[in-house]
C-alpha cells in the first residue's frame, strides 16, 4: 500500500481523490492546505478521502508518506515539496512553472540530492513530453508552443484588464514572448508551457503565444517540434474542469496514473 500526502484541495485534487477512493493499493494520509482552507477542506475530504487528515504542513501530519503529491500552486513547492525532498520524501509536481524561477529550480534539484530521491516533473495537460525529452538528447532546433483557452480562462491573470475579456468575439493573441515569461505571468495557465521548455529547448528558446478564444469550449495545446530526430506536430484538445476552467482535465488523469504507476505491479 502506497501512503500518500496530496498539497492543495482545489479542483485537481479533489478529482484525484474521488478517482483514488476506490484504488486499494493507495491510501492518502493526509491534504495539505493554507490556514484558511481548513474547514472548507474537512468538508471535502469527509466525501472523498474521509481517513485523510487536514494538516497545513507535513510536519503536523505526524507520520512520514511514501509520496508527496502537489497539486496546489507555484508557492507549494518552496513552502512544501523542498522541505520534503531534503527529508528523503518522493515528490511528483504539477506546478512545473515554478521552475522558471531559476533560484527554485537550483533549490528543487539540490534539495532532492540531499534527500536521496527524486522530484517528478509531471506532463500534466499535454502529451508528447516523452517524445520531447527524448529527442532533446539528438539535438532539437526549435519548439513552438500555442496555448489557447476559452476567454474566461483568462480571469485574474494579466490579460484580464489588458483586454475586456467579456467582450471579445472573436480569438485574440494575449502573450507572445519566451515559455521563462509566460510562466512567471501566467502561473494558472502556463505550466504546460515551462513542461515543454524543460523537457525541449528552455524557457528562453521556446516560443510561446497565448490566445484566449471566445468561440472555444476546450484548452487547446498546439506543439511543433523539430531537430535531429525529425519533426513532430501535437493538438491536444481538453476538456476544462468544472471546477476551474483554467485546468484541463487530463492533468487530473495525468496525476492518477503517476501516483498509480508507484503503486501498482505494473507501470505504463
Ligand atoms: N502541469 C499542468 O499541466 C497543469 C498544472 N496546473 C497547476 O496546478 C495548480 C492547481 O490547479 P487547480 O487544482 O486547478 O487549482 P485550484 O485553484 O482549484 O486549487 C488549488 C488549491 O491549492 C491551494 N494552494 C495554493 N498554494 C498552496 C500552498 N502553497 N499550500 C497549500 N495549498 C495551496 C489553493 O489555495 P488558494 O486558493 O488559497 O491559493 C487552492 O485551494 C495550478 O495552480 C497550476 O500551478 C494546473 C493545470 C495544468
Ligand atoms: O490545464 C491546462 O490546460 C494547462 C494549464 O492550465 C497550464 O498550462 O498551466
Amino acid at each position: 500500500m502506497l501512503k500518500v500526502a496530496m498539497i492543495g484541495c482545489g479542483a485537481i485534487c479533489t478529482s484525484v481523490l474521488e478517482i483514488l477512493k476506490n484504488d486499494a493499493d493507495i491510501s492518502v494520509s493526509c491534504v495539505i492546505v493554507g490556514e484558511a482552507f481548513r474547514a472548507a477542506a474537512q468538508d471535502t475530504l469527509a466525501r472523498v478521502a474521509p481517513q485523510a487528515k487536514v494538516v497545513t504542513t507535513l510536519a503536523e501530519a505526524g507520520e512520514r508518506p511514501d509520496l508527496l503529491v502537489e497539486c496546489a500552486g507555484h508557492s507549494a513547492l518552496a513552502e512544501h515539496v523542498i522541505p520534503a525532498l531534503q527529508q528523503g520524501i518522493p515528490c511528483v509536481v504539477v506546478s512545473i512553472g515554478a521552475l522558471s524561477d531559476t533560484d527554485i529550480a537550483a533549490k528543487l534539484e539540490a534539495a532532492a540530492r540531499e534527500g536521496k530521491t527524486q522530484v517528478q516533473l509531471l506532463s500534466g495537460a499535454i502529451g508528447g513530453i516523452d517524445a520531447l525529452a527524448a529527442a532533446r538528447i539528438g539535438g532539437l532546433d526549435s519548439v513552438v508552443y500555442t496555448g489557447r483557452k476559452p476567454a474566461n480562462a483568462w480571469k485574474d491573470t494579466p490579460a484580464d484588464g489588458a483586454f475586456d475579456l467579456d467582450a471579445l468575439t472573436e480569438p485574440t493573441v494575449i502573450f507572445e514572448g519566451s515559455a521563462g515569461e509566460a510562466a512567471r505571468l501566467y502561473p494558472k495557465n502556463a505550466n504546460v508551457a515551462a513542461t515543454l521548455s524543460l523537457a525541449g529547448v528552455g524557457l528562453d528558446k521556446t516560443q510561446v503565444r497565448l490566445i484566449a478564444d471566445p468561440t472555444s469550449k476546450e484548452n487547446v495545446h498546439h506543439v511543433q517540434a523539430s531537430g535531429a530526430f525529425g519533426s513532430f506536430e501535437l493538438t491536444m484538445r481538453g476538456r476544462p474542469l468544472a471546477a476551474n476552467p483554467k485546468t484541463s482535465a487530463l492533468t487530473v488523469y495525468s496525476v492518477v496514473r503517476a501516483i498509480g504507476n508507484l503503486a501498482h505491479a505494473v507501470a505504463i
